[in-house]
């Protein structure tokens, strides 16, 4: 089970979760976000960030722009939330090979992996890094292949539940490891990673 926490801006949280066993982490540069990365923090935290995959998380950006952005600080993947076309991903590949597509059932019912041309394909809730939990029963998990992530609202207690209900190829979290808004909890961090390691997988 890959497990990616997101929102990191601090390299001792980013240090604390590779220790723990994350497999990927995640900064988001978006202004008006609570988690908002500088320039200074994106880079103190992929200074830490050895061994893990670096995704450089963005809302709405120009895709290319945001993979100019991603390869410039030096970023492994990008992932994009918003409304992004083949065309878009294309253009954002050839400068970032790894963008993954991050989208909702709200957003987007018939969801498919690799449809818009992503590396990897993130099923989030309708409002990114919100922390709300979402229906996962309306999700039909049988066009995502294998190495989709789920996400939205997950958080140490539910995570387990979440991976059996859904058989994700791994998990992304960000409000729920958090003891206040972008204020990320070690402990919690801790406890996420290891009740993601421990949950069982009942479909395949
Ligand atoms: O975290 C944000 O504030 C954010 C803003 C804009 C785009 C994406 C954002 N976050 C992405 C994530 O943290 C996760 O990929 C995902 O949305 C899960 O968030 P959460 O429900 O808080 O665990």
């Amino acid at each position: 089970m890959y497990v990616k926490i997101c929102g990191l801006r601090d390299p001792a949280h980013a240090e604390h979760a590779i220790a723990c066993g994350a497999d990927a982490i995640g900064v988001v540069m978006s202004p008006r976000s609570s988690r908002h990365a500088t320039l200074t923090e994106a880079a103190a935290v992929l200074a830490v960030a050895s061994g893990v995959d670096t995704a450089l998380v963005v809302n709405r950006m120009d895709a290319a722009e945001a993979a100019r952005l991603a390869t410039e600080l030096g970023f492994d993947v990008l992932q994009l939330h918003g409304t992004y076309t083949v065309a878009d991903f294309a253009a954002a590949r050839r400068i970032i090979p790894r963008v993954w597509r991050a989208t909702s059932i709200a957003d987007d019912p018939e969801l498919r992996a690799g449809e818009r041309g992503e590396e990897r394909l993130l099923v989030d809730g309708a409002i990114p890094g919100s922390g709300k939990p979402w229906d996962l029963t309306s999700l039909d998990t049988h066009r995502l292949g294998t190495e989709w992530l789920l996400a939205g609202g997950l958080d140490p207690e539910n995570v387990a539940a979440a991976i059996t209900a859904t058989a994700p190829g791994g998990v992304d979290v960000s409000s729920g490891v958090e003891s206040a808004p972008g204020v990320k909890d070690p402990e919690r961090i801790a406890q996420f990673i290891s009740a993601a390691r421990q949950a069982h997988i009942t479909i395949q």
